[in-house]
This record gives C-alpha cells, structure tokens and sequence, in this order.
C-alpha cells in the first residue's frame, strides 16, 4: 500500500529567479495567487537572482495570499516551522494560480525518523483502520479547518497509548495528518512538548498563552497527569491541542446540535447549542438566559444606560461617535448580586473559559433607528499604534477578546439584527452600514457566540459584524467579552470559586460530559461512517 500523500521534492539545484527575455529593469510583470492547502503553515520565499530566499509571506492553512512578481521569477514554500521544502515555482505567464499541498506527511519530521509510525501509519491513517474506530471524532472535526485546533486521537494497544494519531487544524477527513509514538508514561505536559512544535499554525507570539490540551468536552488537563493518571477510557480517546491556549468549540458543520449537559448549570435542562455559521464560528444557544436574568439586567441595567463610546482607532481620531454607533450603553457589575452570578457562571460553563477572563457584561439599549456600524471586536495593534494604552492592554496583539457572547433581552418586531458582512469569507464591505447577507435576529433569553480568534491566537478579520438599525421596538442586548487572557473585573471571592469549580479535574464529572459526548457520536457515526466511506472509495490505496 501506498500513500495518498505524495513525497516532498528535494531542492533543485540553481533554482533561482532569471530575469525574462527583457532585461532584468523592463521584465513582465504579473500577479500570482499562492494557496496553501497543507495542513500547516507555509512560508513563502521568493528566491533571488543569486538563488538566495527572501522571505515573502506566511500562509495559514486554507488561506492563500497575492503577490506581485516578474515572469521567471523562483518562489519556493516551506512548511513553517520544520522548513520541509513544499513546492518550487517558476512563474511562466500572467495572472497565475498556484497551489501548495501537503506533501511527506509530517513523520518524516518525526523525533526519531520514526520509520515504523510511517509505515503504520501508510497502513492504519485511514479511519476505518481499526485504531480509529474507538475515537470520538465527529463532534470534534470539521468541514472547515480550524486554524491551531488540532484533534489527538489515542490510539490504545492493551490498556496503554501507543500512538497518538493527528487530525491538524480539526479538518474532518478520511485520514490523521501525523502519528506520534508514545510510551503512555508521558504527562499531559510532556505530550504537548512533543506534539505541539510539530502542529503550530504560526510562531508563538511573546506573552501569549501556551499551548494546552483538553477533553472532548473542553476540559483542560493537568500538565503534571501522565495518561496513566487521567486513564483512556473510550470517551476520552480524542482529546484537543489548541496553540492559543484556551478552550473554542469546533464547528463542525451548519446546523450541527451540541447538547450542552450538566456541567451548565441552570433549571433549563436540554439547552443546545447550534453551529450557525463556519467562517465566523457563530453559534447559538436558545433560551440561554432565563427570564430572571433578563428582568434583572434591565431592572439592574436599564436606568444607566449611556450613549455609547467607542474605542478610536487613529485614523478615525476626530470623528463623532455617532457615525458608528447611535446605541446606550452601561457596564454592569454582578458581584453581590446572586441572579447575575449565576449567569456569569453559565457562560464560564459554556465557554469553558475562566470567567476571571470576562469583561463586564455591557449592557446596550437601541432605540429607533438605533445601529452600529460593522467593526470587529478584537483591537489590530495595527490600528493603534498610537494609543499606548490599548497596545499595552493587548500586549501588541497577543492577548485580545477571544470571544463574544452576544446577550438579547427583548424581542424586536422588526430591524435590529446582528449581521456578519464577511461571512463565508466575502471581503469586507465598502459599506460598513450595508446590513444584507448573513443575519441573527434578536429574541428574549437567546446568546450567540462568536470568535474574534482562530484557536492559534491570530484575529479572525471575518468576525466583522454590526448592529443593523431598530425599526420597530427597542433592542436590549449585552456583550459579554471573554479574553484569552484575565482581566481583573471579575476577581471577588465569588469568582475565584468559579473558576476553581472549573479548574476541577474530577473524574466523575468527566464522565458524565463525556458520556454524553459519546452518545452524540454514537448518534451522529452513521453519518461519519458514510463519509468516510465515501472519501476511502476514491483512495487508490485500500488493504
Ligand atoms: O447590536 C448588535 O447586534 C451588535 C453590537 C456589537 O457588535 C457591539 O456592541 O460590539
Ligand atoms: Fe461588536
């Protein structure tokens, strides 16, 4: 059997760019598009007249990138971080379209040249080898990748881990992207050393969080506990590694239910959360909020209200307010009060993000006519650069509002909707008021979620979304800013329990989630059977 993925080619000698049939200062100029379709990072090079690389860009996973060059020019791709040779180029014509596949696969980079995980791998990469079987992988992978979540699946040989099989940046597909020999000694720690280098999507930014692996469920694992401590279990056979450190769910596809169990506490059994959305990652939880909640952040909120500010970027340094934004806003404390503790201990369960981490939730009224303009809610150090106060905030882009759970407290009879302009990764707007394409509406009790970041800490610039104008009603809603990193807002002696509860690592409690995790699977295999059936057909190289 052979493998699907092709072997990486080897540097040709005197590669190198050759000026055109002009001479080198009247060459054809062209453009060149570069798509990355590996499944990690690549650096792009453009390589000389002497056969030196330049470095040009770096391409995310799934992403691509333009650039302007000459006919005969050499552009060479490197996965990030090993520096594997992925492709050489020599643009031949105008307008050229130019794709970057995953190539050797990473044992080859393994510690070890691990030479038997290669041809294991060859033999069992494929899902339905029988290591793969006992993993938990459909409510984990996703249509989409997941930029820096990378899905780890132990692969166990008589009650201990052998193997861990990869599935990087979460894309759900017919085979794992690297294997990983284990002794099943290692701690959680040791494991992310060993795996992590070989996975990240870009290089780590001083001061970010560090990488971390959770459960299924988005439990975050002891580093000291060796998997012999926490056990393998079925139900925890896939466990996540995310570069940025804290927890984001996968989407796996539009329309996809996630039950949200008992971990969430609340007298609302049964509540779901539903994927709306792959680029952004929007999701949304109905009947999230319960009636008091709402009641008492209007009662408690309501008579505070303020116009909104906002956050100036420099070049809009001079402009009024209300361009943007024509809503009242009002950051409300929960401390002492027992209703909005508990709502504050919802969203650290449903985000699985300590709620030390969380802003104020601000509450915003918008009367008629009331709007804002589409914007993201994470700060590009890029457009602070003047504002010292904001780039210390954000340690110049390392740490940020990871996410938004976005709150709505009344019903609205018409207009008021959240609208995404960049959805499906459409290029931002000319017009930032425009509020066609992918909309939320408003209703009493429900939460959306959206991230403001790929799992490998970068911004997400398709998160861009707006408020779009109140036509009949009022609009209550709050943000809820959740960071990748503390804040300081929300440090009582009722929080700090709070996040102590989360940091928990019972295994009684894991469980009970992942039992319910497993059930989902169970459900939901038939499904993953299929297309993994479908994918395995077309392969060339079946047993
Ligand atoms: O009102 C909305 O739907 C969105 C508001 C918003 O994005 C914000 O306040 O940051
Ligand atoms: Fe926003």
């Amino acid at each position: 059997a052979k493998s699907e993925i092709p072997d990486c080619p080897s540097e040709s000698v005197e590669f190198r760019s050759r000026p055109g049939t002009q001479h080198v200062d009247e060459e054809e100029n062209t453009e060149a598009s570069f798509y990355n379709q590996a499944q990690v990072a690549v650096e792009l090079y453009w390589v000389d007249f002497e056969g030196q690389e330049q470095l040009s860009d770096s391409i995310a996973p799934g992403e691509s990138t333009r650039q302007s060059s000459y006919v005969g020019h050499a552009w060479r791709m490197r996965a990030e971080g090993s520096g594997q040779l992925f492709k050489e180029h020599i643009l031949s014509q105008s307008e050229e379209h130019i794709e970057v596949k995953q190539c050797g696969m990473s044992y080859s980079n393994l510690q070890g040249q691990d030479e038997e995980s290669k041809l294991w791998l060859q033999q069992h990469g494929s899902r339905d080898g029988p290591a793969l079987i006992d993993c938990p992988l459909s409510a984990l992978l996703s249509e989409v990748t997941v930029r820096g979540f990378h899905v780890l699946c132990a692969v166990v040989e008589a009650g201990k881990v052998e193997r861990l099989c990869v599935f990087a940046n979460g894309l759900d597909q017919p085979r794992c992207t690297h294997s990983f020999r284990v002794q099943g000694g290692e701690t959680v720690d040791a494991v992310i050393k060993l795996v992590g280098p070989q996975l990240l999507t870009r290089r780590p930014r001083p001061r970010a969080p560090s990488l971390a692996l959770f459960t299924a469920s988005g439990r975050r694992l002891p580093g000291h506990l060796s998997f012999a401590d926490i056990g393998v279990p079925e139900y925890r056979r896939a466990m996540v590694l995310i570069e940025g450190g804290e927890w984001h769910w996968p989407p796996v596809q539009v329309g996809f239910v996630r039950p949200l169990h008992g971990f969430v506490h609340s007298g609302l059994e049964g509540i779901t959360m539903k994927t709306l959305s792959l680029k952004p990652r929007v999701f949304e939880v109905k009947s999230f909020i319960e009636e008091k909640e709402c009641d008492r952040m209007l009662e408690k909120g309501g008579p505070h209200v303020k116009k909104s500010g906002v956050v100036v970027k420099d070049s809009d340094h001079g402009k009024s307010v209300d361009e943007w934004r024509t809503s009242k806003n009002y950051y409300l404390p929960s401390e002492g009060d027992s209703i909005l503790e508990a709502l504050d201990e919802r969203v650290q369960n449903l985000t699985r993000i300590r709620i030390s981490h969380s802003e104020l939730a601000q509450i915003l009224k918008y009367d008629y006519n009331g709007r804002y303009l589409a914007h993201t809610d994470y700060f590009d150090p890029n457009h602070y650069k003047s504002d010292k106060g904001t780039l210390r905030a954000i340690a110049n882009g390392a740490h940020n509002r990871l996410l938004t759970v976005f709150m709505y407290m009344s019903n609205v009879e018409k207009g008021g909707e959240t609208v995404f302009p960049a959805h499906g990764g459409k290029p931002h707007p000319s017009d930032y008021s425009d509020c066609s394409g992918f909309r939320v509406s408003p209703e009493r009790q429900k939460v959306i979620i959206f991230y403001n970041m790929h799992p490998n800490g970068d911004p997400d610039p398709d998160s861009l979304h707006g408020g779009c104008k109140v036509k009949n009603g009022t609009k209550w809603s709050a943000n809820f800013w959740v960071w990748n990193v503390e804040q300081g807002h929300k440090r009582a002696e009722v929080h700090d329990r709070m996040v102590d509860r989360l940091q928990m690592w019972e295994e009684r409690v894991d469980r009970q989630e992942e039992a319910v995790v497993t059930q989902l699977v169970a459900g939901l295999s038939a499904d993953h059977e299929a297309r993994v059936k479908s994918a395995s057909s077309d392969g060339a190289d079946e047993l």
